[in-house]
């Protein structure tokens, strides 16, 4: 017979490793089972600190932050609250791009809920298993990892994005790890690299599309929102077809949320409304430049497009102060490649016709528009190059320039040149987190546009507020709270709030999303306190009184 191991100790929600008391050890029947030596949960936070820092690389330093989250929930959660600034990035944007691609060779157990295309009979069976009532789950990650952050396709790996996602959730706002689920959805892949690697994980063959994706997608979401009905389903990493079509045919039946359309949207617009603070010029006169019409493009678009309707102008109006360029350049109508998603945006193709030689790329496009606002979402390294910003700058005195991409290889410019370049008149932001750049005696601090400095908050509100959808005036709502946090006049000032306050700062948002959530009439819970909710529902990495059931495993 196998030697038994007390499950309390195995499960790492309920583990709690040498700071079980002599009073717990006794009753968990662990007498024997741990070193003699009763550690407080700082203490071991010191010890994990430097196992963590002793790594020699960021991807090191990920797996050993992995390891600790299959071993100890409570105390990776301490870790990862205690010093954020310097752990998100490697649990996150960007290490954790790096660690998807190499899911299936540095394999160590599962964490989430794989669910195959070959096997839809299994979806159901899938979740089941886990043995959870209708009321214990509060936010669902999915992928189905065609487009991971700007790295491609890659197949079952992308499960990690799911539970990167999810690890932001509850270090920045106190989701309860218990609650969340992480999911993917392995449909194949096109990633010719994995198919012929002997190691990958996922299923072998393309990706499925077409009506079987439709109705396994669409099965996925009957089946969880009958499971757990009051779950938030995130959408995380779609290819941009899918992103926006399930959007559209889903959004209004289910309590769903694109990560990727809407909160990097709703983040991109704080960051723009901090900026304009700074410059004084209204919505309704920007000029906005999109790098790269893709899912991130496109809801970018959206949302600054609405903050000009908000400001006066009408649909049209505002929509004609928008330029997409893309691979083929600007996006001109009737297009043979234009994609649907795209097209309302599509400029009249006059407007390109004096353009010498046909040229309508960015550096083109920026000469003929000259922009107020230009963002990024192209995966294309350097594509901001000194052409391009001082071209841009010559015709506006604060340029404002969000080089979105990432991670790290594909951002379209490093902040430290966009000053350069301008003489340190850019306001920027930057998806991936960059250091202070010092410009004639100013330290710049880069606020971080990446949606995770918002989705967090957003997902708090929806959940303590019961919203029923995700509502426009909740996106907004969360951007308006985000931009109140700064004050980016004072010389070198970030746009966004710091990395280091996530935890102050997505209460604060969340309090505005549920705020929103009751004025756009979706809420199904009104709390009378709505700062003491949102800090009630705010689950603390520390070890409470285990419950009956987390006991009796
Ligand atoms: N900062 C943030 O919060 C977020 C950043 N992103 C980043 O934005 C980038 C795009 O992500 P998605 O929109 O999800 O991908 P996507 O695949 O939907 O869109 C990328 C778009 O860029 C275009 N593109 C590729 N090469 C180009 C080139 N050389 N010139 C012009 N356009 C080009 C593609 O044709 C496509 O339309 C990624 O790097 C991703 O990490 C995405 C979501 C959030
Ligand atoms: C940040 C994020 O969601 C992305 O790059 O896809
Ligand atoms: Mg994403």
């Amino acid at each position: 017979m196998p030697m038994h191991t007390p499950p309390v100790l195995l499960d790492p929600l309920t583990n709690r490793g040498t700071a079980f008391t002599a009073e717990e050890r006794e009753r968990l029947d662990l007498v024997g089972r741990l070193p003699d030596a009763e550690f407080t949960l700082d203490q071991q936070a010191l010890r994990a600190y430097e196992q963590v820092r002793q790594e020699p690389t960021d991807l090191a330093k990920f797996i050993s932050l992995d390891q600790l989250h299959d071993r100890n929930e409570v105390l990776y959660y301490r870790l990862l609250s205690d010093h954020l600034a310097e752990l998100l990035p490697i649990v996150y944007d960007p290490t954790v791009g790096a660690a998807i691609k190499r899911y299936s060779h540095d394999y160590r157990r599962p964490r989430g809920v794989f669910l195959s295309i070959d096997r839809p009979q299994d979806l159901r069976r899938s979740f089941e298993a886990l043995r959870l009532h209708r009321d214990e789950i509060d936010l669902v990650v999915v992928t189905d990892a065609e487009e991971i952050l700007g790295i491609g396709d890659w197949g079952v790996q992308g499960v990690q994005i799911s539970v990167g996602k999810l690890a932001v959730y509850t270090a920045a706002a106190g989701l309860h790890p218990a609650r969340c689920l992480p999911v993917v959805l392995d449909v194949g892949t096109d990633n010719e690299n994995l198919l012929n690697d002997p190691l990958y994980m996922g299923l072998r063959h393309s990706r499925v599309r077409g009506k079987r994706y439709d109705a396994f997608v669409e099965t996925y979401l009957e089946t969880v929102s009958e499971l757990y009905p009051n779950a938030l389903l995130h959408f995380e990493d779609f290819g941009p077809g899918n992103a926006r079509r399930l959007l559209e045919t889903y959004g209004n039946r289910y309590r769903m949320f694109n990560d990727d359309m809407q909160g990097t949207g709703a983040i991109t617009l704080a960051a723009a409304l901090s900026a304009l603070k700074v410059t004084r010029v209204p919505f309704r006169e920007q000029r906005l430049i999109v790098f790269g019409a893709g899912t991130a493009g496109v809801g970018i678009a959206d949302q600054l497009r609405d903050a000009m309707v908000r400001d006066g102008l009408d649909s049209t109006e505002a929509t004609r102060r928008v330029w997409l360029v893309d691979k083929q350049g600007l996006l001109v109508e009737g297009m043979a490649d234009l994609r649907d998603y795209q097209a309302p945006y599509a400029r009249p193709a006059e407007e390109v016709h004096g353009w010498a030689d046909g040229e309508t790329g960015l550096l083109t496009t920026v000469r003929h528009v000259h922009p107020t606002i230009l963002v990024g979402t192209s995966t294309t390294p350097g594509a901001f190059d000194k052409d391009v910003v001082t071209a841009m700058a010559e015709h506006v005195e604060r340029p404002v320039i969000f080089p979105l991409s990432n991670p790290t290889e594909k951002i379209e410019a490093m902040p430290a040149d966009l000053m350069a370049w301008t003489d340190g008149k850019v306001l920027t932001a930057t998806g991936i987190p960059v250091d202070p750049v010092e410009h004639r005696g100013v330290r710049h601090v880069i606020g971080q546009a990446n949606n995770a400095l918002l989705y967090p908050g957003l997902g708090l509100g929806t959940v303590v507020a019961g919203a029923q959808r995700m509502t426009a005036g909740m996106l907004l709502a969360a951007a308006e709270a985000v931009a109140g946090q700064v004050d980016a006049r004072a010389p070198g000032a970030p746009l966004l709030p710091p990395v280091a306050n996530l935890r102050a700062s997505s209460a604060t948002v969340a309090v505005a999303v549920v705020q929103a959530a009751v004025e756009d009439k979706v809420a199904t819970r009104r709390p009378e306190d709505l700062v003491q909710a949102v800090q009630d529902a705010m689950w603390q990495p520390v070890y409470g009184q285990l419950s009956e059931k987390e006991a009796s495993q």
